[in-house]
């Protein structure tokens, strides 16, 4: 092949351009990308020479080397892992293959701190060389291929690149950056060295770099490093997991965690345990601070990087985790698993089926953690009672002390936002458990946390609703609706206001879905306050039942003419206690599906039953009072009540035109 200009995937071309401007700021992490991808490059040999010895050639020892040239000012990190073929350097070092890309594209502001951030979390890989350099030169041979079918890439990283064959007897790859001026810094060992042991210590392999000794110059003119020829690892190559806990700082798991994620921020929470039983293992697990892009995709593969015997197997191994805990990052390293487990077999695997359940116990511990933290913070609340699953030992419990200084006040003040935190971003996805995960459904349960008639942020456990209920209240009340105003102006919760009874406010797309798994909790039903007639049982005091009951039967013939004018809308029609400032509200039958639920459905395209409501009359309401005097405008007004009912919840009403003309008619 003769040299070949390639034009950038246009997502690239964007990318590299902010690469380069918006991440100058920490420039040094491009030697932790670059690292990770060669050290990845050297997992994917490993594994697929476990059926093919021969891929290994002559050179079984896989390792990274990074060297530098001060005159020609290049700085090569070079792998002896799986390499690229021609056809994979084009496709792999010319697009993006990442899900989520165009989303995360659609997300950048052009407010070059914001999009910082943003990238950071997108992980820019192989790109962010272009912070340092202004031409990079990739050179590559596959593994197995023969040496002439090697293959160099190079780009300005502005909008193409140019791909030729090249003869490489050594399998692998060379990056080769060509320093920008203001990124000399990085033509000195020393600063090397210090790079990678803040980044990438924890990688498995040995990094090499060349042993230089001082010398001193001619006629005085002063000494400089050279290099002896000799290379020497600069990190520990043993991979993070498989060290006691005792010797890896907190600073270490951090950017272990980092590498792994591609995430700016600091994980919220890590737990690390050698598991040892009929079922050997170690687990690095760590709760993100924030979600990726994609994480509403129920596709979206869990984060999880599956080891044998600290031989990389797979990445995205979702078999390991339930997918309500997709967002969790990690490590397993499995001792029981054989090297050339496949996906499939993952999902048969009686081992794999005891990682996942104890993967999945630990991760709910670690937020059983977070949550207490926030609640001992918040003495106000009622205490959690922490789930007694006899996992203990977690990595970064600390008991919680008083504070001694600022520094340990700043820390529980942070510690105990986790949560909060924790929930606003990834909240929605653990809900999702209580429909897939019934062995632990009580424990996910009592992590939910909710907006109520007493708090708008979502801070209130169920648990604490439980302490906080009435004498004589015999059922969790709640409701759904699509925003927080629609839910709290909810003419179904006016009783509830009048006698002071807390309701949960639901706006979650998945609350609906999910609370249809959950219909008590700790001994107490759950009652949406939308669906089947409302029973506040003890609640209610005789005179008010007597007088509820009187008002119905003196109303009763209207009701009739009710039903039969709105005939084709409503299910029923009934008088109701429940309303006290609105003159009717629509509910659904106890076990139907709400009117909500049925529209989002709808509004997705999907197929959802007619679900005819009930339309629940305020005899004491003087727009309803009217019916029984104006014969005339009765079925007007009838209409109207109905079409205001499903307005009032966020609906529309069928024929929305007439509704203007019937309320004009009656304005005029
Ligand atoms: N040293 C290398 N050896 C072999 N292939 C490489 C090397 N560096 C990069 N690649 C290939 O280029 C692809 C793109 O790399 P890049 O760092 O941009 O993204 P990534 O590694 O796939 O994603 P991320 O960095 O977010 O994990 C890699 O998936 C890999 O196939």
């Amino acid at each position: 092949m003769s040299k070949n200009t390639h034009s950038f995937q246009a997502e690239v071309a964007q990318l590299l351009h902010l690469v380069t401007h918006s991440l100058y700021s920490n420039k040094e992490i491009f030697l932790r990308e670059l690292i990770s991808n060669a050290s990845d490059a050297c997992d994917k040999l490993r594994f697929e020479a476990l059926d093919n010895a021969a891929l290994y050639e002559d050179a079984p020892n896989l390792e990274v080397r990074v060297a530098f040239d001060k005159k020609a000012r290049t700085l090569s990190i070079t792998d002896n892992g799986i390499g690229l073929s021609q056809q994979e350097a084009i496709d792999h070092l010319g697009t993006i293959a990442k899900s989520g890309t165009r989303e995360f594209m659609s997300r950048l502001s052009g407010d070059q701190k914001a999009d910082a951030q943003l990238i950071g979390q997108f992980g820019v890989g192989f790109y962010s060389g272009f912070i340092v350099a202004d031409r990079i030169v990739v050179e590559s041979r596959r593994a197995g291929l023969p040496a002439d079918q090697g293959v160099r890439w190079s780009s300005t990283g502005t909008g193409d690149f140019e791909v030729e064959t090249i003869t490489r007897e050594k399998r692998g790859t060379s990056v080769i950056l060509h320093l920008r001026e203001d990124a000399e810094e990085f033509l000195n060992g020393w600063k090397l060295k210090q790079v990678i042991s803040k980044y990438s210590d924890h990688i498995s392999l040995p990094i090499l770099m060349e042993k230089e000794e001082w010398k001193e110059g001619e006629d005085d003119k002063g000494g400089e490093m050279v290099a002896t020829g000799e290379w020497e690892p600069v990190n520990k190559a043993s991979a993070l997991w498989t060290r006691a806990k005792k010797d890896v700082t907190e600073e270490q798991y951090v950017e272990f965690y980092k590498s792994i994620s591609h995430d700016y921020e600091a994980p919220l929470a890590w737990s690390h345990n050698r598991v040892e039983g009929s079922t050997e293992y170690t687990q690095l697990l760590y709760i993100p601070a924030k979600a990726p892009m994609d994480l509403w995709n129920r596709d979206h593969k869990g984060g999880l990087k599956l080891y044998v015997k600290r031989v990389f197997i797979m990445d995205e191994a979702e078999a390991l985790l339930p997918s309500y805990l997709r967002f969790v990052k990690g490590v397993i390293d499995s001792a029981d698993l054989p090297l050339n487990v496949s996906r499939e077999l993952l999902q048969e695997s009686r081992d794999v089926k005891a990682i996942r359940e104890g993967s999945t116990k630990r991760v709910l511990s670690m937020l059983e953690d977070l949550a207490k933290k926030a609640t001992a913070a918040a003495p106000a609340a009622a205490p959690e009672t922490p789930a007694a699953d006899g996992v203990t030992d977690v990595v970064d419990k600390k008991e919680a002390e008083p504070a001694a200084s600022d520094a340990d006040a700043a820390k529980a003040s942070e510690d105990a936002g986790k949560y909060a935190k924790f929930y606003a971003e990834f909240g929605s996805v653990l809900k999702e458990g209580l429909g897939e995960d019934f062995a632990n459904r009580d424990r996910i349960a009592k992590l939910l946390r909710f907006a109520s008639t007493t708090s708008d942020a979502a801070t209130v456990s169920l648990a604490d609703y439980k302490a906080r209920m009435k004498d004589g209240q015999e059922a969790i009340y709640y409701i759904t609706a699509d925003t927080l105003a629609a839910a709290k102006n909810s003419p179904q919760l006016e009783v509830f206001k009048k006698k002071g009874i807390e309701v949960l406010l639901m706006t979650d797309r998945v609350d609906e879905w999910a609370l249809s798994y959950l219909t008590e909790f700790d001994g107490t039903p759950l009652q949406s306050v939308a669906k089947g007639a409302v029973d506040l049982g003890k609640l209610q005091d005789e005179t008010e039942k007597k007088a509820a009951e009187e008002a119905a039967e003196a109303f009763k013939p209207v009701l009739e003419k009710l039903k039969a004018s709105l005939k084709d809308k409503a299910e029923d029609v009934r008088v109701t206690t429940r309303l006290v400032d609105s003159p009717a509200c629509l509910v659904v039958q106890e076990h139907g599906m709400s009117t909500q639920l049925a529209r989002m459905l709808k509004q997705a395209g999907q197929k959802a039953p007619e679900v005819k409501p009930v339309l629940e009359v305020n005899a004491e309401h003087p727009l309803v009072k009217k019916l029984e005097r104006d014969e005339a405008h009765f079925d007007d007004l009838a209409n109207i009540l109905f079409d205001q009912a499903l307005l009032a919840e966020g609906g529309l009403p069928e024929d929305p035109a007439a509704y203007v003309r019937r309320v004009n008619a009656l304005l005029v």
